[in-house]
């Protein structure tokens, strides 16, 4: 404190020092402060619209254990939440705000389609970092329908169809590379399938892949960068401005690595160029908006132009890129270590895809056919299951209607079923997780292991009742946009690793814990330290 000023609060009580002063104003300002927050806890705990959830009383008063498990411990929280579901039952008070529900019966309830309207949560569309203004951050269900209708088109199952030669040759080349490159020493699985990855989603949303696979090695790839900034999606969620100052700081340090750098430079530069292109294309009357996602966005008649900003479709741009990357990456990674380290897996599917290729002249088939090889698609479903998309909560709120839960729930050292009602108030957040609803035994017995069969009937059709429990896509209106893309990706590329790498693949010291959700920024992450998934081509 200045001495004039001091001197002013001495003037003003001449028989009180100035730090007696001091004090007393910090006293009551910490006391006002800290009645406010017992004021919040008590309102929280007995009078809040929530209160009657189940839920640890420190969770339903406070966010501490949430910022506690996914901030201070790094991603922990979801296994906190499963804890709760044991001691609590299927739906349980994760924070204030927030519900959360391990009934897969309440699925379609949660993430709604059709006309009825979900907005996101503030709290979780905090952790979009600086891509808020994309359509995956939308918080309102109109503005998030707007944004939505405009990029449908361009994901179709029609659009995939269309741009699959691409894929294909991309795939071609990647396993062509594994195969050359993968001899001179053990590589990362996860890192050479994002190449493959990256260059997809550049390619068919920007009309130019980054020539990732064509380059000489695994370098420069965007793994690091990616999973760096998804480190930081949690600390967002709680202190939201730091996404601009972690985004000036990274800019900053780019020049650091040359993964950094790369990323940075398509970001920042690259990207606005694209939405730049597109539009000059537009303003001569050329049509792209088969060719790239923003001559589609561009064009779309419905957005109105506060929503075609270059700022809003760079970042919409930047969701696509990230959303579509690390995803598809990660579960083919997954895949590979379970067929690699199960031969009589490999072998059906190798015998499979074999009769599919003799059976088209030599060539591994295209996507449409590749989607009618039941075993393929068993392991898939398999490696989605076990690689869950998003690991961490993904909740909704129902704004307009309360939504009823009525469920049944056996309690830990029971035998006795006990009926579980409750209402979950409008404009409150509910949500599930696949690394939780994934591991439902009820449905997916044995749940830990990888077993392609139980995506199989009797008549070795596919068993449409698992996929409704199925969350690795989301479901409704927020559910991937990416799907068909998805798909094409796995199967495709799939077919071709099993046709071609996988007979001289071998993993290098690699176990169980390198693919096994341990924490979760986001996408799952193995435990601490793990090496990645390697691999090395033999003979
Ligand atoms: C195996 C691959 C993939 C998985 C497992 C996956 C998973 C998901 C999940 C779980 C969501 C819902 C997110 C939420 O609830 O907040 C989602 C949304 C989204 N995904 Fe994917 N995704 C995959 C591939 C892709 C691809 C290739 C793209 C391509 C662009 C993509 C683009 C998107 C977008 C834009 C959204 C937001 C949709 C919206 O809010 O309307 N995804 N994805």
């Amino acid at each position: 404190m200045s001495s004039s000023l001091l001197d002013l609060l001495v003037s003003y009580r001449g028989d009180r020092t100035a730090l007696e002063i001091t004090t007393s104003f910090l006293l009551v300002a910490c006391g006002t402060w800290l009645a406010w927050h017992l004021a919040k806890v008590v309102y929280n705990l007995l009078f809040h619209p929530l209160a009657h959830i189940p839920g640890p009383w420190l969770s339903r008063a406070t966010y501490i254990p949430e910022f506690y498990y996914d901030v201070v411990r790094s991603g922990l929280y979801t296994k906190q939440i499963q804890k709760m579901h044991d001691k609590y039952g299927p739906i349980v008070r994760i924070n204030p705000h927030e519900v959360h529900c391990a009934d897969r019966h309440f699925i379609d309830e949660i993430y709604a389609g059709g006309n009825k309207k979900r907005d996101k949560p503030v709290h979780q569309v905090r952790g979009s970092g600086v891509a808020e203004n994309a359509t995956f951050s939308t918080i309102g269900h109109d503005l998030h329908r707007v944004r939505r209708n405009a990029l449908n088109k361009f994901f179709s199952r029609a659009q995939v169809f269309r741009l699959e030669p691409t894929i294909r040759d991309l795939a071609e080349s990647l396993c062509e590379k594994i195969l050359t490159v993968g001899k001179e020493a053990p590589f990362d699985v996860t890192t050479a399938l994002s190449l493959f990855t990256t260059d997809v989603i550049t390619g068919y949303c920007l009309g130019d892949n980054l020539g990732l696979v064509a380059q000489k090695g695994w370098e420069p790839n965007f793994r690091e960068p990616l999973y760096a900034q998804l480190k930081l999606v949690y600390l967002f969620r709680f202190i939201p401005w730091l996404k601009h100052a972690g985004f000036a700081m990274a800019m900053f340090t780019r020049r650091l690595s040359e993964d950094m750098e790369t990323l940075f430079n398509v970001l920042i530069v690259d990207m606005p160029n694209y939405v730049k292109r597109a539009q000059a294309n537009l303003d001569k009357g050329v049509d792209d908006s088969e060719k790239t996602v923003f001559g589609s966005v561009l064009q779309s008649k419905d957005l109105p132009p506060a929503e075609k900003t270059l700022q809003r479709l760079v970042e919409e741009g930047f969701s696509l890129f990230v959303a579509g990357t690390e995803t598809v990456s990660w579960a083919l990674t997954v895949i590979s270590y379970h067929v690699l380290t199960k031969p009589e897996i490999l072998q059906k599917l190798t015998d499979e895809v074999g009769e599919a290729v003799k059976a088209n002249g030599g060539e591994v088939p295209d996507w449409k056919t590749l989607e009618g090889l039941p075993y393929l698609g068993a392991v898939l479903y398999e490696g989605l299951r076990l690689s869950y998309g998003l690991a961490s909560r993904s909740s909704r709120v129902a704004p307009v209607e309360d939504l009823f839960y009525q469920g049944t729930w056996t309690p830990n050292g029971s035998t006795a079923e006990k009926k579980v009602e409750y209402v979950i108030p409008r404009g409150y957040a509910i949500g599930m997780s696949a690394v939780i609803t994934h591991h439902d035994e009820s449905i997916f017995p044995d749940s830990h292991s990888f077993i392609p069969e139980r995506w199989l009937d009797e008549k070795k059709q596919h068993r449409k009742d698992l996929d409704r429990t199925l969350l690795s896509f989301s479901k409704g209106t927020r559910g991937c946009i990416g799907i068909n893309l998805a798909y094409c990706e796995l199967y495709v590329l799939l077919a071709l690793l099993v046709h071609r790498v996988f007979p001289s693949m071998e993993l290098f010291e690699t176990t169980e814990a390198d693919i096994a959700w341990d924490h979760d920024f986001f996408n799952p992450f193995p435990v601490w330290g793990s090496q990645g998934v390697r691999a090395i081509i033999r003979g």
